[in-house]
């Protein structure tokens, strides 16, 4: 029955309530414990593994507090409205707002018509803005009309690479999404698998994929033209967005284990990666493989942040298209983050068969991608704790929504352990290990099917 009774409505609110109080009473021990290791300077920390699971339990129960405590319509109209706190953010974000309240006194926050002022935005509307945010508990209403950071806006302050990454979602992301529906009911369009007919090309009003269009000038109105704004945007969000996925998958794979090994980065971007993993694993060389617009970025990065590898050639990099053969042979580990997410089933068996002829008997595949669970579970992950969904619910949203991103865009996907077996078995490969990560994003082992 769609609705339920009022008995058993009780006893998953009971049950919800029951299972909070403990994980809350996890998170709480943990932080005392100090548990939470940073590991880099950007404020992204790898949680300890009851840190990290009191989390996402304690956020699956917010699923099961809106789902029976909120009135349903409402519920249903409030969930219509989210985008514009995308919008906000984004508007937040482009106008440096927590740069601007981190030169201001935290205790008296910064009246508003100095953000207005120095944003330029009027200040009634920037307020709006604000306070909408504030409702979602990033940034502090301090007293009327004076802002100040809370935990959650602080991590922008001087943050650009995280700033990239609010504003990609907010520039040609979001605009595909406005075709998003259209796309899906339209009896054609809704049957393609490819990265050529997509949300993206119907909203941008082009033919061209994603990655091809951030390369293609901006034609102005005089005529003149200009590089997109979104591909340099793009590749620094990269570095941003891997920065706070990125510490867990550092420390829950055994990277020091591969002692002087070579990690070919393929579709490497501008390494953001491989730039972190060189910063703690000395021993690890690196061939970043990429498009040679992202390469020509990526060498201005590591030239700021770690010239060193350079000049010893500790990093190497090689223009390189995924679905040609692989041209490094015998390599320790081909390593592709955020790549296969990207792609199609048959794209993907194409991008993994392009790999196999250069793999050694010793040498691995790494997916850096999420393993996605079902609200029913899957064999592979273990289950939430009743009465949260299998997948912990709305400790699981950002996974789900990562996914719709990927359709919009490419006609992607992330996938489950069974689909990644699928894909391996397709490309002549097996997943030999799936490692457990402490965070969104897992590590998909794959070696050869017969070394
Ligand atoms: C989502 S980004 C991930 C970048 C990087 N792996 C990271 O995690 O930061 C996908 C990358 O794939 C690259 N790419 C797309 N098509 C490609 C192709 N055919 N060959 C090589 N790289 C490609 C893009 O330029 C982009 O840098």
């Amino acid at each position: 029955m769609a609705t339920l009774t009022v008995t058993e409505k009780t006893e998953k609110l009971r049950a919800a309530v029951k299972l909070l109080n403990e994980a809350t009473e996890q998170v709480i021990k943990a932080w005392e414990d100090d548990e939470s290791k940073p590991i880099d300077g950007s404020g992204s920390a790898v949680p300890s593994k009851a840190l990290y699971d009191g989390r996402r339990t304690v956020l699956g129960t917010i699923g099961i507090f809106l789902e029976l405590v909120q009135e349903p319509q409402a519920r249903l109209m409030e969930v219509t409205h989210e985008f514009y706190e995308a919008r906000a953010l984004q508007i937040a974000a482009e106008a440096r707002i927590p740069d601007i309240l981190a030169e201001g006194d935290p205790k008296t926050g910064v009246p508003i018509e100095e953000l207005s002022k120095r944003t330029g935005i009027k200040d009634h509307k920037l307020c709006r803005v604000l306070r909408a945010l504030c409702s979602v508990h990033i940034f502090r209403e301090v007293s009327n009309n004076h802002f100040a950071n809370n935990t959650v806006s602080q991590v922008l302050v001087g943050n650009d690479p995280l700033r990239a990454f609010v504003l990609a979602l907010g520039y040609d992301i979001y605009t595909a999404s406005t075709a998003f529906p259209q796309v899906l009911f339209d009896p054609v369009k809704t049957q393609a698998e490819t990265d050529s007919v997509t949300a993206f090309q119907d909203a941008h009003n082009t033919t061209l994929t994603r990655w091809d269009w951030m390369e293609q000038p901006e034609v102005l109105p005089d005529g003149t033209t200009r590089p997109r704004k979104e591909l340099a945007n793009f590749t620094m969000a990269m570095l941003g967005g891997g920065r706070v996925m990125g510490p867990p998958l550092y420390t829950d794979f055994p990277w020091a284990d591969l002692g002087q090994s070579t990690v070919v980065d393929v579709g490497g971007g501008i390494g953001g990666m491989s730039l972190d993993l060189a910063k703690r694993y000395p021993n690890l060389s690196f061939i970043i493989q990429d498009r040679e617009p992202v390469l020509k970025q990526a060498h201005a990065v590591w030239s700021k942040e770690l010239p060193s590898a350079i000049q010893t050639e500790r990093v190497k990099f090689m223009v390189h298209n995924f679905f040609n053969e692989e041209p490094v042979k015998n390599a320790d580990v081909y390593h592709m983050r955020y790549i296969l997410h990207d792609w199609s089933d048959d794209d993907c068996v194409a991008i993994l068969s392009a790999i196999r002829p250069a793999l050694g008997p010793n040498s691995r595949i790494l997916i850096s991608d999420q393993v996605m669970n079902t609200t029913c579970g899957t064999d592979a992950i273990a289950s939430a704790p009743a009465p949260l969904p299998a997948n912990y619910g709305y400790g699981h949203r950002f996974q789900n929504l990562r996914d719709l991103n990927m359709m919009c865009l490419f006609n992607g996907r992330e996938r489950t352990a069974d689909e990644f077996a699928g894909l391996a078995a397709r490309s002549g490969l097996k997943v030999a290990k799936i490692w457990e990560v402490r965070g969104m994003v897992s590590i998909t082992e794959m070696r050869l099917a017969d070394p």
